[in-house]
């Protein structure tokens, strides 16, 4: 007989039934500093995964890891997607991009700021580009099929402008624009390499509320309408709650909880890592508030 689930299904913690990304066993030292320390987890297709955690618990150290930045000192991160399979840990940076579309974007944003907004979209895509030209001169004379992917490549630009609301300011160079958009110029230029999984490290960071929610609305779009996987490292918890499917938390470079944003939230591990033992400065009181509510057993029946 089948056995039923009396887990809410708020609760259950995604199992990976589409896994995009496969992390085993991951560990990251630097000399004598384990940075990630045995980690697992697994990241859905059209899912957003959050990683948070304190500062210095390893997060940056993951996405290194993930995109190439980092050869991880032992295990496997395995990404299938479009019928393939990468073992990441193997292939150079370049090439993660390049052939696996794992896109990224950074803390600290980094675009060509003396390029203008839509040649920075342009630039994303030279791989294909290139490609079209045989890497012969061809390009230049416009012949073959290079004129096309030409067109191709200025539509999907514009195509990323227009969802990115940055269509008006596209000849503006990179460098002047307001925070606020050189943000979602960086997404808008990661889904250019029309990534089979999207990394954002602190996407948030310096945005202002209404800014923040537009955020939102963006990262919800491309989860739903382009069915990739999201990974997002973020330290405002409201975004977390908000827009994640599945929470991992990192803790001193150790996985200390993985689920549901509902089950993350109250799981005492979790608490304990940000609010400490006895210190509630980790995060702000109504963050605090709010985890402390859900560290009442009587609000976790069921988890
Ligand atoms: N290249 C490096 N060499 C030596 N130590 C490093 C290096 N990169 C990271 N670390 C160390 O690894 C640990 C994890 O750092 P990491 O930047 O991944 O943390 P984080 O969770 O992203 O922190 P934050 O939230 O502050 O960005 C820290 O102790 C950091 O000092």
């Amino acid at each position: 007989m089948k056995e039923v689930s009396t887990t809410p299904p708020e609760l259950v913690i995604p199992s990976g039934a589409d896994p995009l990304l496969t992390v085993e066993h991951l560990t990251m030292r630097f000399g004598g500093l384990v940075a990630i320390d045995d980690v697992s987890f697994s990241a859905g297709k059209g899912e957003i995964t959050a990683i948070i955690g304190p500062n210095g618990a390893g997060k940056t150290t993951l996405f290194n890891c993930i995109t190439g930045f980092y050869t991880p000192t032992v295990g496997r991160l395995t990404l299938t997607a479009r019928g393939e399979e990468y073992l990441l840990e193997r292939m150079d940076g370049f090439r993660i991009a390049q052939k696996a579309h794992v896109a990224r974007t950074f803390q600290n944003i980094r675009l060509f700021s003396e390029m203008s907004v839509l040649e920075n979209l342009i630039v994303a895509q030279h791989n294909e580009l290139m490609r079209a030209s045989g890497f012969t001169v061809t390009g230049l004379f416009g012949l073959g099929g290079y004129r096309k992917k030409e067109k191709e490549a200025a539509d999907l630009a514009r195509y990323w402008l227009d969802k990115v609301n940055l269509t008006h300011l596209a000849d503006i160079n990179a460098g002047n624009l307001p925070y606020g958009d050189q943000r979602r110029l960086e997404i808008a230029r990661a889904m250019c390499i029309k990534p089979t999984i999207l990394c954002l490290d602190e996407p948030a960071a310096g945005l202002n509320p209404k800014e923040s929610s537009e955020l939102n609305k963006l990262l919800i779009y491309i989860k739903d309408e382009h069915d990739i996987g999201l990974l997002l490292i973020e330290h405002d918890m409201s975004v977390v709650m908000e827009i994640s499917d599945h929470v991992v938390v990192l803790d001193y470079g150790s996985k200390i909880s993985d689920g549901t944003p509902l089950y993350v939230r109250s799981d005492p591990n979790v608490i304990r890592a940000y609010l400490g033992e006895d210190e509630d400065e980790a995060l702000p009181p109504e963050v605090a508030a709010d985890i402390a509510k859900d560290f009442d057993p009587e609000n976790r029946e069921g988890v």
